[in-house]
């Protein structure tokens, strides 16, 4: 009996000591044991959002913060393609039309009358000095269109056409040479020369050929050698940013001919096709033009031939206009003219005035305010557009 009661005993021990280690054991697969703490976390920045708050609290406490990615650099701006030449006139025809349509209509109504008296011509020769073709070449019109009338005798609405066509091309002349000298001659870039008075679109017009030359394949440089304003040569430089010219420049008030000089050198150098120079414009004194631009010629001339001397003209300016070509033309041999403006004015008989006034062609015409709109002057599509035909 003693026996049996401490085989009990001894059962009763063992199942006890198994249960206590039963339920130890459980508790520690719960809960293992504290890992050391954890440093605290730095302080996520003002305004940083809870999802940068977040990766930050459960980040290894040894890992460094993040550097800030240094900012990307600014992207270059696209270098623009600009439309060839070729046909430039006709597409901007719109513009023409619109401006010069009343002088057009006005004439063919005036000479479809039944009965052209001389009150008649009167009217007509009027009009062409009101759209600025100066009082000598609307005279010779007026002279020669009576002349044919009388010897064709009947008028028929596309003879009349016909007949103030031919009579209009011959007064802005069909054999001008009209090309610019653009292409380089040796090792020697093309030159030119672009002057004016400021206000007139110069450096618009230097910044319109550059784009009409890289449309037509050629590599440019501008020299902006208009030190007068400094603005001149900030828009230069955007001009030839957009096509990729680069442009040589100084600061406000420096010597225009050490610019020009610079300009060609460079273009010597880089080996580019055209160098345009816009040059400064001052009509304070005709001395200190003359001293300026001959000047910057001269000094060009050291290096390299001036090919072409654009003069560009406001076509709405009228006679004031006349009177600074012939200043211009006095002081440098001005090889062609751009006539600006022509899209805001009904006065583009300026083409006639301004070729007779200095025996130079019209090279250039600006049609508008957009980088585009400068077109080599086509006499048969002026005439045309005049004309609505
Ligand atoms: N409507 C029209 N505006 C033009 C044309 N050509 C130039 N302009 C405008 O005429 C204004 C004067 O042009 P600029 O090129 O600054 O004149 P600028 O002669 O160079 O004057 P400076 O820089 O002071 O020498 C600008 O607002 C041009 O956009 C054109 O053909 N048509």
């Amino acid at each position: 009996m003693e026996y049996v009661i401490l085989a009990i005993a001894i059962v009763v021990l063992a199942v006890a000591t198994g249960v206590f280690f039963l339920v130890r054991g459980a508790r520690g697969a719960a809960a293992p044991p504290r890992p050391p703490e954890a440093p605290k976390a730095p302080e996520a920045p003002r305004g940083g959002t809870a999802v940068i708050e977040e990766e930050e609290a459960v980040a290894p406490p040894t890992r460094a913060p993040t550097p800030e990615a240094p900012p990307a650099p600014p992207a270059p701006p696209a270098i623009e393609i600009p439309p060839p030449s070729a046909g430039r006139l006709i597409r901007l025809r719109a513009r023409l039309s619109r401006s010069q349509n009343a002088l057009g209509k006005t004439l063919l109504i005036l000479l479809s009358r039944d009965t052209l008296d001389d009150d008649a011509w009167d009217e007509i020769e009027d009009t062409l000095v009101q759209a600025d073709v100066g009082v000598a070449p609307a005279r010779q019109i007026v002279d020669d269109l009576r002349t044919k009338v009388k010897v064709y005798g009947t008028r028929t609405p596309d003879e009349v056409r016909g007949l103030l066509k031919d009579e209009l091309l011959a007064q802005i002349g069909k054999d001008w040479d009209r090309s610019l000298r653009t292409r380089p001659h040796g090792a020697q870039p093309a030159v030119m020369l672009v002057v004016g008075v400021n206000g007139t679109g110069k450096t618009t017009t230097c910044g319109k050929l550059a784009r009409v030359l890289v449309g037509d394949g050629r590599t440019v440089l501008l020299g902006a050698a208009d030190t007068f304003r400094a603005a001149a040569a900030d828009q230069l430089q955007t001009w030839g940013s957009r096509v990729g010219a680069e442009v040589v420049r100084r600061e406000e008030g420096a010597d225009p001919a050490s610019v020009a000089f610079e300009a060609v050198k460079k273009g010597i150098e880089d080996r580019v096709d055209t160098v345009i120079v816009d040059t400064a414009g001052r009509l304070h004194t005709k001395t200190g033009l003359m001293d300026e631009l001959g000047k910057v010629k001269r000094v060009v001339e050291k290096q390299a031939e001036v090919d072409e001397v654009i003069l560009v003209l406001d076509a709405t300016t009228g006679q004031n206009g006349l009177r600074q070509a012939r200043v211009f033309a006095e002081v440098v041999n001005v090889t062609g003219i751009a006539l600006t403006k022509l899209d805001g004015t009904a006065k583009g008989g300026i083409v006639i005035a301004v070729q007779r006034e200095l025996g130079v062609p019209v090279k250039l015409v600006g049609l508008g305010e957009g980088p585009d709109d400068l077109a080599p002057f086509d006499p048969e599509g002026f005439v045309d557009a005049i004309l609505g035909g």
